[in-house]
């Protein structure tokens, strides 16, 4: 099952868990109201996927890769991961091999730590700022969808006036 917690306020080690003590989780729900969606979706249920794939009009996928022999510019891309920042579309990760984190921000702009491991399904929204990095597995292998031709490219903070950044806060103050 997915595990979401507060972080601590340690700039040591980014891929040590980083529990406040006591340890503070979140549900699912919690991540819900930062427009942060989670399934859990089992590798061999193929229909699952692709149902949701269709309603979410998801049309472009390819795979990621996070070790040394595989991914080019290794050290540069997991530093550039790390770095806050937001897109202007949604981030959507299955993971399917290995395991990672996920750091979202939430309304008092404080670091929500959500470890994902295969069968984890994330969607970040569109403004949200947050970061990745590799656990202390030092490995993931994800499948990354995207709406049409992807943009990878990260906004990194301060990125307050961009639009999809205003939409993100107008849409979390709505939210009851
Ligand atoms: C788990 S996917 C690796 C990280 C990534 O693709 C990203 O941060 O954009
Ligand atoms: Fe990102």
């Amino acid at each position: 099952m997915v595990q979401a917690w507060l972080m601590d306020s340690s700039e040591e080690d980014q891929r040590a868990p980083h529990h406040r003590v006591p340890p503070q989780y979140l549900t699912i729900d919690d991540l819900k109201s930062l427009g942060v969606l989670y399934w859990k979706i089992p590798v061999q249920n193929v229909d699952e996927l692709d149902k949701l794939r269709k309603e979410r009009g998801y049309s472009y996928e390819d795979v990621i890769e996070c070790s040394r022999e595989k991914l080019p510019n290794y050290d540069e891309k997991l530093k550039d991961f790390f770095r806050e920042h937001l897109h202007s579309d949604e981030e959507i990760r299955y993971i399917v091999d290995g395991s990672g984190y996920f750091d979202v921000r939430n309304k008092k702009d404080e670091w929500i730590r959500i470890s994902l491991e295969p069968s984890d399904l994330l969607i970040l929204p569109a403004g949200i700022y947050h970061r990745f990095t590799l656990d202390q597995n030092n490995y993931i292998k994800a499948r990354r969808f995207f709406v049409g031709e992807p943009v990878w490219t990260p906004i990194n903070r301060p990125a307050d006036e961009h639009p999809a950044r205003k939409e993100y806060m107008t849409a979390l103050t709505n939210e009851a």
